[in-house]
């Protein structure tokens, strides 16, 4: 009953506050302020309501607010269908190009487990001497605030659940609105300038996402799954724990997907992608700067890990290169030295995947990508580091029918067949699959896309044909020739032991 008279109250205060912001162009701020002050004091008295502000600029710096911005997202969620004044801005970085929110001196209601809530958007001039009664746009000093209030007898609801639940909604809002970026690591030359950063970005548009990945339809469930749970992991990796964090290892040959999954997961986790271009880090501290720099819900991406750096054998390979070294002038050499490979080690590398970054704020993910996965220590991949070693293999029958859909929008034919016996006999990889299946002209219909394909697998079976033959031909070449050599070792030690036998003169 009460509530629903200071509702009432409240609704007449609005009216009231709606008849002052009409006149408000017509008042000097420090009357505005005044009286603002007295009709609050007076509230106050009577008033069983909380009032919590939530101002735009905080701290010493005047930083925005990031619990501003969060309830702004909420508020624009939650709101535009309901309040009545709506105003709306182009938001940097947000996939839609105009965001609606309340505006100034708008109210609304919300409801948190049967409490009602009231909101308003509110500013007030901080500099009343630089009032401009005749200006359009408002001062620039103009402070601005999120006002919540709500009956002091859920305050411990309000304070401690309903907040940090509008505080979540509103980050989670604004993390599936704003568009993905793809981050590269800038040489450390450029890193003490003016407005240089370690790290420089371009948005990340890249069409790929799990639906047009073409692979076999049961593993790509499971991987869907895999992160699935992970991002559900938070309570889970704190019960055993373990870092927020995951591995994973792509491997396969050149042109089977592990950039394209790489672009799937950022799509479908909503993370940025930090790709780390190892050659331009020069050392283990680079490194460990470069990685401390890139924020929780993210993709640190090494693409070629085992071409990126000889993380394996770099001290071997650096001693044998001395030995075989001719003298050198040793300018040039320096020179060459500093523009040689960075000295990021193995060692380093490990020490800080598992160390100081699983301390720094968890949901990470971690991509390696190699096409000789032999080639890598088995340091680098160990279960716990990369936990999830991906095989991207050459293009299967599944695969074949993602891309089908893909470039040419069937889902069956009566060529399918016929293609999915060829490739099970053929190693081609969905990157050249896909290239057969794209038509060239707007004459080449389905059916001759598709023919396409098969001509080009059957060329290629038969090249893995003859190769096979040619391979097999010089097996048997090599072994005759051992087996002749084996014969001329035995016929010559049988010599050599007459001729031992005649020089001797006995048998
Ligand atoms: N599994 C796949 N699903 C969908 N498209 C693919 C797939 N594999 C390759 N492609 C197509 O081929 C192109 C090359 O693929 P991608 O760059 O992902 O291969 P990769 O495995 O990263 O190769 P590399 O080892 O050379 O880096 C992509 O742009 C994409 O169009
Ligand atoms: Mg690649």
């Amino acid at each position: 009953m009460m509530g629903e008279l200071w509702a009432q109250m409240g609704s007449v205060m609005a009216t009231v506050v709606f008849m002052y912001t009409i006149f408000e162009r017509f008042f000097p701020p420090t009357i505005r302020d005044r009286l603002q002050a007295y009709a609050q004091k007076l509230t106050n008295h009577f008033n069983p309501y909380i009032q919590i502000t939530f101002p735009e600029f905080s701290g010493e710096r005047l930083k925005k607010s990031e619990a501003y911005t969060a309830i702004q997202t909420y508020l624009s969620a939650n709101s535009s269908q309901r309040a009545k004044k709506l105003k709306a801005e182009v938001v940097k970085d947000s996939q839609t190009p105009l965001v609606l929110s309340m505006d100034d001196n708008e109210e609304i209601t919300d409801e948190f487990q049967g409490v009602k809530v009231w909101w308003s958007a509110n500013k007030v001039s901080s500099n009343p001497q630089r009032y401009n009664p005749f200006s359009y746009y408002g001062s620039s000093d103009e402070k601005r605030f999120y006002k919540l209030t709500f009956h002091k007898s859920y305050r411990d609801i309000i304070t401690i659940s309903y907040i940090k639940h509008v505080l979540e909604e509103g980050k989670e809002i604004e993390m599936t609105n704003r568009q993905l970026k793809l981050y590269t690591n800038n040489p450390s030359s450029g890193w003490y300038g003016y407005k240089q950063s370690k790290w420089s970005h371009i948005v990340f548009e890249h069409p790929a996402s799990f639906e047009t990945l073409a692979m076999d339809q049961k593993r790509k469930e499971d991987i869907l799954k895999d992160l699935v749970k992970f991002k559900k992991g938070k309570d889970y990796y704190a019960k055993i724990g373990k870092a927020w964090k995951r591995g994973y290892l792509l491997y396969g040959p050149p042109g089977t997907g592990k950039s394209t999954m790489i672009a799937a997961i950022a799509k479908f986790m909503n993370y940025d992608v930090y790709d780390l271009e190892l050659t331009a880090v020069k050392d283990n501290n680079e490194l460990r700067k470069l990685l401390i720099e890139t924020p929780s819900k993210s993709i640190t991406v090494i693409e070629d890990i085992d071409c990126s750096l000889d993380l394996t054998g770099q001290r071997k390979q650096k001693k044998e290169e001395v030995e075989n070294e001719e003298p050198k002038d040793p300018m040039k050499r320096n020179e060459e030295e500093s523009s040689k490979s960075s000295k990021v080690t193995l060692s380093g590398l490990l020490n800080f995947i598992d160390g100081i970054w699983s301390a720094c704020g968890g949901e990470r993910i971690i991509i390696f990508t190699t096409n000789y996965v032999e080639k890598l220590d088995p340091a680098l991949i160990r279960r716990g580091r990369m936990d999830k070693h991906i095989e991207m293999s050459y293009c299967c029958y599944d695969a074949f029918k993602v891309l089908a859909k893909n470039y040419l929008d069937v889902e069956s034919h009566l060529l399918f067949g016929r293609i999915g016996r060829l490739l099970e006999d053929t190693e081609m990889s969905p990157a050249d699959v896909a290239e057969n299946l794209m038509p060239t002209s707007v004459d080449e219909d389905v059916e001759i896309c598709l023919e396409k394909l098969i001509k080009a697998l059957e060329k290629h079976k038969e090249e893995k044909a003859r190769k096979k033959a040619e391979e097999e031909a010089q097996k048997k070449m090599e072994e005759k020739e051992k087996e002749e050599s084996t014969k001329m070792k035995e016929i010559n030690k049988e010599k050599a032991r007459e001729n031992v036998v005649k020089e001797n003169g006995f048998c």
